[in-house]
């Protein structure tokens, strides 16, 4: 283990309610410990005179630092029991698992987890297109649309069992059977694969990382066992054993009522295939030390600690709560466990913050099959107690944690050279939000406590990571007082849940963190997963203070209250009663049934305090704490409370929105329709009109009169005009005609007759129009150019209007609004006759043809415009 500056320990200040008098690191200096006591000769007048004189042994990995006065401080909450070895500062490890499709049962959607490397993932919001907008009917993600995540490893779906615990957990294994402390659990949403990844399959080789753990373990051990004189107790502690009194159960001891034992018995027949599923791994130990193994498992359900391995107390009689239509179910009763801190007195370093389980009951195992039967066992309590009422999905935190108590063979007889190590291994219940899970009553309680749970979890992570950043800030500036950062330090509410309490000691003392991310990125909802994915970015950068698990201290008094557990019949149980059904299907098909009553029964509260707690309690801060609890705990409630109004009311004001949207829409298509007819009928007219003033349609020889007394050339009956010329193959529509116009262009312009104006308007602001076409043509010569205007209206887009209004070029820089159309130098044959009159005005070929480019652009813009229309 890499030594590294003392001074790189850091604090957080824990929310423990502490009942020493030691004010705690974040509000005082920082607490200085030796390893005083350690060896005897080392040892000076101390509190740790007393184990000293027991003399403990010292072996290499926990032997004093002569650098043992710097400040050295508990990773996540406060005082961690300081030793004087080397301190190494580790972040929490984040691996990522992602769960396969598992066939035909499960729904097929587009997985919205894209693995972009060995740790890394981009999780996509499955509503966003390809182009960065909403697909249609989807609500995009509010949390995070796009993200990549990182982790210390990613697992693809095809990770074997066995890949799996080599990289995640046999380290953990490894530091476990070398003394140090060690905190594995599994995170992620119903149905992601958090129990298959702890606990497996049934299938030879899916055997979880727990089994394998054990296989490990004892493959490891073998032959090294001790006599198992000493057992672990609390968190620390170390007593003198009696075998005969904690002698493991089988596990058929289990509930021996008629139609419980049957169904569990047969429950274990049908799943019980160990030998399939073995780890052959060894690790190399030290063979100059003898190890004994216990084995403690617990259940966090609805904010309450059970013990999974306590014998079942079960009544068939005389509880009148299960008398109902002639069937007898067995009442079977737990107690809760109350969480306690640790005794300072359980190490020789005397700074142990975390808090034990007092009652729970640790069984010695010898080999693995042995252990594995006591987890089987403890995993049919969590079903017939915890979670039978729900079995498709884990409710409750299943905590195994494994306790290896390691000593020198040449030490029998010296219990305080005995190291202790502990791997704890926890399946988290499933993270989804109390929203999702769509219950209500009890199932609401459960999501509550639930989601309280990893929320507080969550919370002291923040908590943890915020006050390390602080730290590391003022140590890094030069000359800066190294406590003022600690003023600074957030509170980590440790206390605000069962959960965290139990698991504080890995974070404030020793331990490496192990954090197994489960997804299954088929059917579970996306903002779900990307709370775990965010979750775990911030596990990540909390980082633990990895080092040898602290030397516990031998108790003289071997059988302490609170270490048995026992129910008083004679007390008036207090509790929860549920009604559940356990079923199995045996071999042979058989189905087997019992009723059960549960009575789940609240922690004690008898005011005794455990011995261990021998300092005095201030009442006023232990109300103030209390209260501050409760506040906590209806702020946490109206917090809950506000998000989901929030999230209803997001929703409501959604559907609103997209509503005004649609209606929007609407209106906007509509004006487009009526945009598009009216843009139609313009192109009617104009195409009309030019149809009129013969510029499209059949071909009529012009009938040329001049006027005997102003010379103007007078039209047709029909109107049209002008010089024609045989037009062989007419269009039979104006559109015809229209499409045709290009190609006949050159005749339409002879065709395109002139009128002649008056000479007294002719200067003036022409307004004759024709009858009919209402075609005015002005005046020009050969090589003035012309300007065509409406005569209302410049714009072809606007208003339609009925005439044309054709005016020399010298007009088109005075009047505003007027197109300029610059002319042509030549003048076709029928400008030159109109010239030779003397009077007439002619459109040249190019001012025809810009007329009729432009609305034959206008009439491709009404077509897409209606299109889309059409379309939208
Ligand atoms: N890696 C895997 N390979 C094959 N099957 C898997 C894998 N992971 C999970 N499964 C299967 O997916 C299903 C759900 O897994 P599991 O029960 O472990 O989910 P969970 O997260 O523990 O759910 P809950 O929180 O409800 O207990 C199970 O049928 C399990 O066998």
């Amino acid at each position: 283990m890499a030594t590294r500056s003392k001074t790189a320990g850091l604090a957080t200040r824990a929310s423990t309610r502490t009942k020493t008098p030691v004010p705690a690191p974040s509000t005082g200096p920082s607490v200085v410990r030796t390893a005083k006591g350690r060896t005897a000769s080392q040892t000076g007048p101390s509190k740790a005179k007393t184990a000293a004189s027991r003399k403990p042994f010292v072996n290499k990995a926990n032997a004093p630092d002569d650098d043992s006065t710097a400040p050295n401080i508990g990773a996540g909450g406060g005082p961690r029991p300081t030793k004087a070895t080397s301190v190494e500062r580790e972040s929490t490890v984040a691996y990522l698992r992602i769960r396969p499709h598992l066939g035909d049962d499960e729904p097929m959607a587009m997985p919205y987890l894209e693995s972009l490397s060995d740790t890394s993932v981009r999780m996509s919001d499955p509503s966003i297109d390809r182009q960065g907008g909403a697909k249609s009917g989807c609500r995009v993600s509010v949390i995070a649309p796009s993200s990549v995540y990182k982790f210390s490893h990613v697992f693809p779906p095809s990770t074997t069992q066995e890949d799996f615990f080599a990289t995640t957990t046999l380290p953990l294994v490894r530091d476990l059977l070398d003394g140090q402390n060690g905190l594995l659990f599994a995170y992620g949403v119903t149905n992601s694969g958090k129990t298959y990844t702890i606990q497996g399959g049934s299938e030879p080789g899916s055997a979880g990382i727990l089994p394998r753990t054990l296989d490990v373990l004892f493959n490891s051990v073998d032959g090294l066992h001790s006599d198992g004189r000493y057992r672990p107790v609390r968190l620390y502690g170390v007593e003198e054993a009696d075998p005969s009194e904690f002698a493991p159960p089988t596990e058929f001891d289990v509930p021996n009522g008629p139609a419980l034992a049957q169904v569990l018995e047969e429950h274990l027949a049908t799943t019980d295939k160990p030998t399939d599923n073995t780890d052959p791994t060894v690790i190399k130990v030290d063979r100059n030390y003898e190890y004994s193994i216990w084995i403690s498992y617990v259940e966090v359900y609805n904010e309450k600690v059970y013990d999974l391995l306590a014998s079942v107390d079960e009544n068939e009689e005389g509880t009148g709560y299960h008398q109902e239509q002639g069937v007898h179910p067995l009442l079977l009763k737990r107690k809760a466990l109350t969480v306690k801190p640790s005794p300072t007195t359980d190490t020789i370093d005397s700074g142990s913050t975390g808090r034990y389980i007092s009652g729970l009951k640790q069984f010695r195992v010898t080999d693995a099959l042995q252990a594995k039967a006591l987890i089987k066992l403890g995993q049919l309590h969590r079903r017939v107690f915890g979670t039978l009422a729900n079995s498709q999905s884990s409710r409750s935190h299943s905590i195994v944690t494994i306790r290896v108590l390691k000593g020198h063979r040449a030490e029998r007889d010296d219990p305080t050279s005995l190291q202790m190590s502990r791997l704890s291994v926890v399946d988290l219940a499933g993270s989804e939000r109390a929203k999702n899970t769509q219950t209500s009553g009890d199932r609401l309680k459960e999501a509550g406590n639930i989601n309280k749970s990893l929320m507080i979890l969550g919370q002291c992570m923040e908590a943890m990571r915020t006050n390390q950043k602080r730290l590391a800030r003022g140590s890094a500036i030069p000359g800066h007082d190294a406590q003022e950062p600690r003023k600074a330090l957030a509170i980590v509410p440790f206390r605000h849940s069962k959960l965290t309490e139990i698991l504080m000691d890995y974070f404030v003392g020793d331990g490496k963190v192990v954090m197994i991310v489960n997804v299954n990125p088929y059917d579970t909802g996306f903002e779900e997963i990307s709370h775990v994915m965010k979750f775990s970015a911030l596990a990540r950068e909390v980082s633990t203070v990895v080092n040898n698990a602290p030397l516990p201290r031998l108790q003289s008094s071997p059988n302490k209250p609170g270490l048995h557990v026992g129910l008083n019949p004679s007390r008036i149980p207090r509790g929860v009663v549920r009604k559940v059904t356990i079923s199995s299907i045996g071999p042979g098909k058989k189905v087997s049934e019992a009723q059960l009553t549960i009575l789940e029964e609240d922690e004690e509260s008898d005011g005794k305090e455990d011995e261990s707690d021998d300092e005095a309690i201030n009442p006023l801060v232990d109300a103030l704490f209390d209260e501050i609890e409760n506040l906590r705990l209806k702020l946490y409630e109206a917090e809950i409370r506000c998000a989901v109004v929030e999230a209803e009311t997001r929703e409501e004001v959604m559907k609103e929105m997209e509503e005004r949207m649609r209606e929007v829409e609407r209106t906007y298509a509509q004006r487009l329709m009526s945009e598009v007819e009216r843009n139609e009928r313009k192109m009617d007219a104009k195409i009309d009109m030019l149809h009129q003033a013969g510029l499209l349609g059949t071909a009529k020889k012009p009938v040329v009169s001049e006027s005997e007394t102003d010379g103007s050339i007078s039209l047709d009956e029909d109107g049209s005009c002008g010089v024609a010329e045989d037009f062989s193959d007419p269009p039979s529509s104006p559109l015809d005609g229209k499409a045709n116009f290009g190609k006949s262009i050159g005749s339409i312009t002879k065709q395109f007759t002139l009128l002649s104006i008056p000479a007294d308007e002719r200067s003036g602001e022409t307004s004759a129009t024709m009858e009919d076409s209402k075609m005015l043509v002005g005046e020009s010569d050969e090589n003035m150019p012309l300007t065509v205007t409406s005569a209302k209206t410049v714009d072809m887009d606007h208003e339609v209007d009925d005439s044309i209004i054709i005016v020399p070029n010298r007009r088109a820089g005075t009047d505003t609004g007027v197109v300029y159309i610059p002319g042509k130098g030549e003048l076709d044959a029928v400008k030159k006759k109109k010239r030779q009159l003397g009077s007439k005005s002619v459109i040249t070929q190019e001012q025809v043809e810009q007329v009729v480019g432009a609305m034959e652009l206008k009439t491709d813009k009404s077509t897409r415009i209606k299109r889309m229309a059409r379309a939208s």
